[in-house]
């Protein structure tokens, strides 16, 4: 982790590890940018070497309001933090530019999907002159456990749990259910596809109980989610009982018939990127049981690029997408990206 012991910067000269065990008087005060800024300088007068590389893996928005300054420092950046590319639209503008203008890397794949190739097959396209028109699918490895899960077995405050205990919630899994963790890989992607949106921009549905949205800590949060299971379990119900319309013709005369039990439905917690209409958006959907959304399993995520390329047959990346295993990968598979631009020898 970041200004941790164990993730100190990583000079690619593997013989140049700066020594950041005194991590604890550099950044006294964890998270306050006066602190950052002190970290920042000591790494940059004292110990900076070439080709250094922080990897924040915090959720921390004040870390990453420092990508800017470390990188215009040439120190290279690799992230899964997802604070930096959907925050305010200008700041990351500007990062970007930066990142154009110098030989400095800022990498972010496992910002989207963890492990899964999302940002990278993005680029792909767009640089090899393809056009983005829908970018679809199931972008949270915890609300797609969740649902997955949420199957009338278990009670919906213990899915969570779970979820939590397995790793794929952020710290605080309100920005999972919420919808906004979904909304920022939204505007992540959204934005790599050139669309100018802010995260204000994308409406959401949250899944937080109106009176738990307002506590202060996560652990207080869980230990109230319980009191919300019956509500939840309805929830659930009607989009099971929830059936397509059939009509069928009875002496010419059209008569619609409910086939709930025949055809029951899925919740799932779909985001969407319209390139064409210039819009996002993450919602609570029901699905039939056959829809490729609605046969995942674990933490999956599934992420369908319509394109002009792929227009008929969208292209279609699906995975575990959350879990520290898959994330590591992601973040590791950067680094080695990173090593690989700058020469680094294998
Ligand atoms: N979990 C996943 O599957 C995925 C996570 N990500 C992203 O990875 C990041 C980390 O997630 P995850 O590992 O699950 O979260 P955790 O809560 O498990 O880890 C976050 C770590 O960051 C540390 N931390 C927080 N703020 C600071 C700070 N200012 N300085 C130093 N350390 C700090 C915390 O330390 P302490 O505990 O001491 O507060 C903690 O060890 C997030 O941005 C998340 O969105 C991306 C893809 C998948
Ligand atoms: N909390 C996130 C982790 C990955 O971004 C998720 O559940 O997908």
């Amino acid at each position: 982790m970041l200004l941790k012991p164990r993730a100190y910067p990583i000079g690619l000269d593997m013989h140049q590890e700066i020594d950041l065990s005194n991590w604890r008087e550099l950044v006294k005060d964890k998270g306050e940018v006066a602190d950052l800024e002190k970290f920042t300088q000591h790494v940059h007068v004292n110990h900076f070497i070439p080709n250094t590389v922080l990897v924040d893996c915090t959720a921390d928005s004040s870390v990453a309001s420092c990508y800017h300054d470390w990188l215009r420092r040439g120190i290279h950046v690799i992230t899964p933090n997802k604070k930096a590319n959907s925050g305010p639209l200008d700041q990351y503008l500007k990062l970007r530019a930066l990142q154009r203008q110098s030989y400095t890397h800022y990498f972010y794949e496992a910002t989207v999907g963890a492990g899964l190739p999302i940002v990278s097959t993005l680029r792909g396209l767009l640089e090899t002159g393809d056009k983005i028109l829908r970018i679809e699918g199931i972008f949270s490895g915890t609300l797609s456990y969740i649902f997955n899960n949420f199957i009338g077995t278990r009670s919906f405050s213990d899915v969570v749990a779970e979820a939590k205990q397995a790793g794929y919630t952020e710290p605080d899994p309100r920005d999972d259910l919420s919808g906004t963790d979904v909304a920022r890989k939204v505007i992540i992607l959204a934005r790599e596809s050139g669309l100018k949106l802010e995260l204000s921009d994308i409406p959401v549905q949250s899944l937080v109980p109106q009176p738990l949205r307002a506590i202060a800590s996560a652990e207080e949060f869980m230990q109230q989610l319980p009191k919300f299971d019956n509500e939840m379990a309805r929830v659930r119900q009607e989009a099971e009982d929830a059936g397509d319309v059939n009509v069928v013709c009875l002496n010419s005369q059209p008569v619609s018939i409910l086939s709930a039990v025949c055809n029951p439905k899925v919740l799932r917690y779909v985001g969407v990127v319209d390139a064409v209409s210039e819009e996002g958006r993450v919602e609570l959907q029901r699905y039939k049981k056959d829809h490729p959304f609605a046969q995942l399993s674990g933490s999956d995520n599934i992420i369908a690029f319509t394109t002009t390329r792929y227009k008929e047959q969208p292209l279609i990346v699906r995975g575990p997408g959350a879990g520290a295993q898959v994330t590591a990968g992601g973040i590791f598979s950067d680094i080695l990206r990173l090593a690989s631009y700058l020469g680094a020898p294998s």
